[in-house]
């Protein structure tokens, strides 16, 4: 693994190699998307290169993933392909006590909820700092919606009470565009006191493709923390 000794990093770090370790032989993996899940693909790299996991594929859940897989030597797949996923590990930019998620900080939601839905166990892997008491507190609500509907989108999404934004590109000009051709609106909520409702009725919005509300789909989540200069992984199941 890369040494760094960024306190963030190291939870990171800790959290995606202990979600990689629960892996086993002969297993269908879906691949999130994120920082902290680039750190559980390249365990399982290694952890196949060093002969300890024999005969797993992984199911990509964006582009990022599938490069990440490719330079560790992880054979792919697709859902054409396979009637199941065993294991699905990915990320999240917020985690309630409920164990609800609000995920797509990386513009990956909608093929993120594919896989993680499908999957019979899906981990979440996160640093101590993503839990919330309540979700939208922190993070804005990412909603992937075609490009010829944002404008008509973002007025339904004042009417429900929502600060809307489309979210543009990082060192490119213009928005950002998914990895289906879309385009994201991040979305600023007072408070969401019924996130199951919320992501429906932002779902029914025509010209909506998903939303990042992960409502009941995380099994586990594992949180990276730092207690006594020490990392350590916590597990909430
Ligand atoms: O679209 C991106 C995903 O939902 C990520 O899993 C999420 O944003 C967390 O990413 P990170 O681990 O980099 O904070």
């Amino acid at each position: 693994m890369t040494v760094n000794v960024d306190p963030v990093v190291i939870m990171k770090q800790e959290v995606g190699k202990a979600a990689a370790s629960r892996v086993k032989s002969d297993s269908i993996v879906g691949l999130g998307t994120g920082s902290t899940t680039a750190y559980a693909i390249e365990y399982l790299g290694e952890r196949l290169r060093k002969g300890e996991l024999k005969n797993i594929v992984g199911i990509p859940t964006s582009f990022q993933a599938e490069v990440l897989a490719k330079k560790y030597r992880i054979p792919l797949t697709s859902l054409d392909t396979v009637d199941r996923i065993d294991i699905a590990i990915d990320g999240a930019d917020e985690v309630d006590p409920n164990k609800n998620l609000i995920k797509g900080g990386g513009a990956a939601h909608t093929r993120e909820k594919v896989v993680d839905s499908l999957a019979d166990l899906f981990i979440v892997v996160v640093d101590s700092g993503k839990l919330v008491d309540k979700l939208g507190s922190t993070f804005l609500l990412p909603v992937e919606v075609i490009p010829m509907a944002v404008a008509p989108v973002m007025r339904s999404l004042e009417k429900l009470g929502g600060k809307p934004e489309l979210r543009m590109g990082v060192k490119k000009a213009g928005p950002v565009v998914t990895d289906q051709g879309n385009l994201v609106i991040d979305v600023k909520f007072d408070r969401i006191d019924d996130p199951a409702c919320l992501e429906k009725t932002i779902n029914n919005i025509p010209g909506v493709l998903e939303n990042g509300l992960f409502i009941g789909v995380a099994d586990i989540i594992l949180v990276g923390e730092i207690k006594e200069d020490r990392p350590l992984v916590r597990e909430i199941i």
